[in-house]
């Protein structure tokens, strides 16, 4: 049922099923592509864990791998430990196989959201999703891991940007995530309105945007290299404390500006291919604008990391950023 709801929330047909039984729990969807999971018993080391995939509908190798893990929860291979709340971010533009319909759903989780339109509507939806969660579950720990894939190549596969916020990250974060292959860490230098954003900023949760590779269609993914990540998942499923590695596989970084699109006359000036965490030498034109003019990297040298000169206008088109000493 469960791996059978990820199917039929990506093909658009409604459910066979709202509620039922899983080992160690139950389930309900309470809204479409929102399943919650409670666990009979809570174990000690539980969280209250939003694990979301799908905010950007191309990025399938995150459902597959979910998918996955849903599966074996079903079959009794494991045991629900932890409250769970699974998120299909976009389900439309699931269904079409593109980044977003309208507007780009992981730029609108903020409390003041006035925009009107299917994915602003969809924000609303989610961020009432994770309040009633987190309050349902109060007395644990938060956190919400939500699951993308990049568009382009990396230095660095696998990687996490954590969202600016004042809660700081658990230490054990670091330890969990490298023993998940992630193999970087990007900190963000000022509040960004994604969905692992809300989560922090508002709740305090640990939380994180991951980007598991390259943004593929369903069936091209090489899900390998994500089996680490795959048994993280499987121990905050049953509550479980995850296995941890020495953090010093990490690198770090962190965001020092954020480059805008301001006019239709934007244009990146690297190629398209160039892929992320690339580092340029001081002096290097990066960008010119018809708005803006040009963007140089200054006296430090800058990494470019999501560069995408096709966003809609006055939305990030690159981050830049820079090495950074690991947290204490
Ligand atoms: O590869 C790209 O250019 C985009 C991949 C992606 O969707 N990244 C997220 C990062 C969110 C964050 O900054 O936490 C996004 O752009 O929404
Ligand atoms: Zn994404």
């Amino acid at each position: 049922m469960l791996a059978e709801w990820l199917d039929q929330g990506l093909e658009g047909r409604p459910p066979s099923r709202a509620e039922g039984r899983v080992s160690g729990g139950r389930f309900r969807l309470s809204a479409p592509g929102v399943l919650e999971l409670v666990p009979d018993d809570p174990a000690p080391e539980a969280r209250a864990c939003v694990l979301s995939v799908g905010v950007h509908g191309n990025e399938t190798a995150p459902m597959e791998l979910l998918g996955e893990v849903l599966a074996r929860l079903e079959a009794g291979q494991l045991c629900l430990g932890a409250p769970l709340l699974v998120i299909l971010g976009n389900p439309e533009a699931i269904r079409r196989g593109e980044r977003y319909v309208a507007t780009n759903l992981n730029r609108l989780f903020r409390r003041d959201l006035e925009e009107a339109g299917d994915e602003p509507d969809r924000a609303r939806v989610l961020m009432a999703a994770v309040d009633a969660f987190y309050a349902r579950h109060a007395g644990l720990s938060r956190l919400h891991y939500d699951l993308h894939t990049a568009i382009r190549e990396s230095r660095y596969p696998r990687f996490v940007v954590e969202p600016f916020a004042e809660a700081p990250t658990p230490p054990e974060q670091w330890r969990w995530l490298a023993a998940a292959g992630i193999q970087a860490v990007l900190h963000q230098h000022r509040h960004s309105w994604t969905f692992s954003h809300y989560a922090k900023h508002y709740h305090g949760a640990a939380a994180f945007t991951l980007e598991l590779g390259r943004a593929l269609p369903f069936g091209h993914n090489d899900l390998a290299p994500l089996a680490p990540m795959g048994r993280l998942l499987q121990a905050l499923v049953e509550g479980r404390e995850p296995a941890t590695a020495a953090p010093g596989t990490l690198a770090f970084f962190r965001a020092e500006h954020e480059l805008l699109r301001h006019s239709e006359a934007f244009r990146l000036c690297f190629p398209d291919d160039t892929p992320n965490f690339s580092e340029f030498p001081p002096g290097t034109r990066l960008a010119e604008d018809a708005v803006a003019g040009e963007t140089r990297v200054g006296e430090t040298p800058l990494s470019v990391v999501f560069p995408n000169a096709e966003v809609e206008i006055g939305a990030r088109a690159a981050l830049l950023v820079v090495p950074s000493p690991p947290p204490d």
